[in-house]
């Protein structure tokens, strides 16, 4: 199979984006010495548009101009957060995920500009954040917090955190970490406080289906057990039937013995309905794994509280 000599990367031209596809070239050049790469960066839907992202016609508001790119062969490889990648259908026709790379830091990570944690936090602290996730997680835990929508990329939201429109933020510890800004970082929450998105902290590889030789190149970059996790939690909300904007959480973990679980709740935005499954693998495959937690929870009533919230 013949090794292609240059690939050309497609991603989102956030500065979080970009680094994320700076690491894949790296990895790709310590790999594959003879490949040269190249960056193709597009703005998305998610980018431009700043309001409710229920509001944006269609799914996969961060993903749908770069799989367009790699379709029409303006680019050969595409990086995707697999947090922002649609798992209620299947990739678009004709495109496969190549390698997950290994994971990074799972959590969700408290941005309070006086480094107070989320217990120090007076109430009435208005927390920039439009994740349902997060909001329906807090809202359990710490009531007398506010959420306020907040959109557009980590870089602008601290913006308007350091301008006053906020007082806190909610962010992935993974992103801060891509754009250097960990530095921000008041409290790292643990996932028994707030349980990380389906996905969260996973980069995909993805690229045109009959593109054998750069699937086999890029192929050596892929993580097993990050493989083994992204299963898991994207057949859980593939069965699900999730969207963007549904109040799910789900988290699989490869143990120190090799063991793969699941846990996963389903949430409603008031926080008082809290759905729990947590599963251990055993002779499952992963993806029979998270088929396994979620109708664990659809038993539980999951469809009802998804449906529940606009999309
Ligand atoms: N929704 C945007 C998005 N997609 C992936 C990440 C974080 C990095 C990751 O989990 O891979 C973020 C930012 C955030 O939620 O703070």
């Amino acid at each position: 199979m013949a090794v292609p000599e240059l690939i050309r990367i497609v991603s989102r031209d956030s500065p979080m984006a970009l680094a994320q596809v700076e690491r894949v070239r790296a990895e790709l050049t310590a790999a594959r010495p003879g490949v040269r790469t190249e960056v193709v960066p597009v703005r998305t839907t998610g980018d431009k548009w700043l309001g409710d992202l229920s509001q944006v016609e269609g799914k996969g508001a961060f993903t749908k101009e770069v799989d367009a790119a790699l379709l029409a062969g303006g680019a050969d490889l595409a990086v995707h957060c697999v947090k922002d990648v649609p798992a209620d259908r299947p990739l678009p026709a004709g495109t496969v995920f190549a390698a997950f790379l290994e994971r990074d830091d799972v959590r969700d990570a408290l941005v309070h500009p006086d480094g107070l944690t989320l217990d120090e936090l007076p109430p009435g602290t208005r927390i920039g954040t439009s994740s349902v996730r997060r909001v329906a997680q807090l809202a359990a835990t710490h009531p007398r917090l506010r959420c306020v929508p907040l959109r557009g990329n980590a870089n602008r939201r601290l913006a308007k955190l350091a301008e006053g429109e906020v007082d806190a933020l909610l962010l992935a510890a993974a992103g801060l970490e891509r754009i250097g800004r960990a530095d921000v970082i008041s409290e790292v929450l643990s996932p028994d406080v707030m349980l990380p998105p389906v996905g969260a902290g996973v980069l995909a590889l993805q690229c045109r289906e009959g593109d054998t030789g750069l699937i086999e190149a890029v192929s050596v970059l892929n993580h097993p057990d990050t493989h083994r996790e992204t299963t898991a939690e994207r057949m859980l909300l593939h069965v699900l039937q999730g969207h963007c904007n549904s109040p799910i959480a789900g988290l699989a973990r490869v143990d120190r013995s090799g063991e793969l679980s699941l846990r996963a709740c389903v949430f409603t935005p008031d926080g008082k309905t809290r759905l729990n499954a947590h599963e251990w693998a055993g002779r499952l495959d992963p993806a029979t794994l998270g088929t396994s937690v979620a109708v664990a929870l659809l038993r539980q009533g999951a469809r009802e509280v998804i449906d529940g919230i606009p999309h």
